[in-house]
């Protein structure tokens, strides 16, 4: 038998057909569905009569549009256009018998922290959404992809995806993270190294004592970010951290279905000497903390760094970094530590969780947020919020001087009431730096929740382990 990696197990476990030229379809155990990219594709069964083929393997949630402003609870949401794409994906949601949670109910929130924590993302799983972060279902060893509106028409009608299989890149990270370093800092220093385009054609599996290491939280950090590397998707096996996480979720499987579902999901790992075409390996000692400097997630440093030069890249990315560092407003030479921040988010699918918003409350312990900096935290889901609220968490970081918001994706990017004004400047927990990102004129620089929470205090771009 041919050793085979995880990836190429859970592939072959759902490929329903492969035609001459390696084209498959493959059978979708879960499909997500947010407002912003399944109105057409709803509307495109509607036209052609069709049902939706497995509803019950369907979930919808609204997470982008939403306000997230306390009083939403009340109100109507005042943008028009939000508004359309709320309103259609519940009656889309109603008309198709989908599972739908809603804007106020506890369970909404940013729909690749919700398919987790409501157990709907289980290993060895095939999942997709239409959203390019669906890579974060990864941590949990499930293959999980980002779909574009035609794949979510096709997977609505007959719950497959026609896919070719990519290649198999292994990262692997090990040793011990050093004290302060954080999973967003492992998945951004990987970027660093690979660049956007590194992961191109590939599905990563993350791998090594320093992944093993981390909670399931960290692991969904590493994971979401795959994409931004250019990988197709981003896997971690599954271990015990991994069943323990979704035993006793309202969708995992009960009873002597949990049973079974163990003793499958404890295969899902790479056999010894399965092949990889790329591998790429480091050690977690040599990860710092980090933050980016320009408008790509790959322009990342240590924040002990400078701003580089551009002279100091190679071909096209010489003028693409004279003009990121004009619209970041940055010099060469100049110290990432002396940046000054206006305002500070804590938030999105990569650092919306529990454990996130833990990291941020344990950095502000008998400290403030400087004055003058709008520091807003936004939990990743409503239950995310709530638990925050019943472990004091919330209070304390409310005392400190956060705003404490209702479930979204919030300032991860424009689409909401939450953005950047022109020039503004920001310490991101989210995952892209582009132009225009957090609002227009807007400028993101990334990091961790730890880092983002040392910015708040000082109101600039602050290594946490200095923090007096
Ligand atoms: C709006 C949606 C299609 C988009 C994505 O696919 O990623 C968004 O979630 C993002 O993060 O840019
Ligand atoms: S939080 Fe940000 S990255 Fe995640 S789905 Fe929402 S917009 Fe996309």
């Amino acid at each position: 038998m041919t050793a085979k990696t995880l990836y190429d197990k859970i592939w072959d476990a759902h490929v329903v057909h492969e035609a001459e030229d390696g084209t498959c379809l493959l059978y979708i155990d879960m499909h997500l569905t947010h407002e912003v990219t399944s109105a057409q594709a709803f509307e495109g069964l509607r036209m052609a009569g069709r049902p939706v083929r497995r509803p019950e393997l369907t979930v919808a949630v609204p997470d982008h549009n939403v306000p997230t402003d306390v009083g939403r609870a009340t109100g109507e949401i005042s943008d028009p256009e939000a508004k359309l794409q709320i309103d259609t994906l519940r009656k889309n949601a109603a008309d198709f018998g989908v599972t739908y949670f809603d804007v106020n109910d506890v369970r909404q929130g940013i729909v690749h922290i919700i398919g987790p924590e409501q157990g709907l993302t289980q290993p060895g799983m095939t999942i997709v959404c239409g959203d390019s972060h669906t890579a974060t279902h990864g941590a949990f060893g499930a293959l999980a992809h980002g779909i574009g509106t035609s794949e979510v028409e096709h997977v609505l009608a007959t719950q497959t995806l026609i896919q070719k299989k990519s290649k198999n890149m292994l990262v692997k990270v090990n040793g011990t993270l050093p004290l302060g370093v954080t999973a967003k800092d492992i998945t951004l220093t990987v970027i660093g190294k690979t660049g956007t385009a590194g992961g191109t054609g590939y599905v990563i599996e993350y791998a090594g004592e320093a992944i093993e290491s981390l909670s399931m939280e960290g692991r969904m950090t590493v994971c979401n970010m795959a994409i931004e590397g250019g990988a197709r998707a981003g896997l971690i096996a599954p271990d015990e951290k991994t069943f323990q996480y979704v035993m006793g979720r309202p969708y995992a499987p009960k009873g002597a279905a949990w049973e079974q579902a163990i003793a499958f999901w404890k295969t899902l790992k790479s056999d010894e000497g399965a092949h990889y075409d790329k591998v790429i390996e480091f050690d977690a000692s040599e990860i710092e903390p980090v933050v980016t400097w320009g408008t790509s997630p790959e322009d990342v440093l240590p924040i002990s760094a400078v701003v580089p030069s551009p002279d100091s890249f190679k071909g096209g990315k010489v003028s693409a970094a004279t003009r990121s560092l004009e619209y970041m407003g940055l010099k060469p030479g100049q110290a990432l530590k002396d940046i000054e921040i206006d305002t500070v988010f804590i938030g999105s699918c990569t650092n919306g969780r529990i454990e996130d918003l833990r990291e941020v409350a344990k950095v502000m312990e008998g400290r403030k947020v400087k004055d003058g900096i709008r520091a807003m935290i936004v939990p990743g889901s409503g239950l995310v919020r709530a638990q925050a609220e019943e472990e004091g968490i919330a209070q304390k970081l409310i005392d400190a001087g956060f705003e404490w918001r209702m479930a979204g994706c919030s300032m991860c990017l424009g689409m909401n009431p939450d953005q950047l004004k022109p020039g503004e400047r920001c310490a991101s927990t989210s995952n892209r730096n582009f132009e225009g990102r957090q609002g227009r004129g807007g400028r993101t620089h990334l990091l961790s929740p730890a880092m983002a929470a040392a910015a708040a205090v000082t109101g600039r771009l602050t290594d946490v382990r200095e923090l007096s």
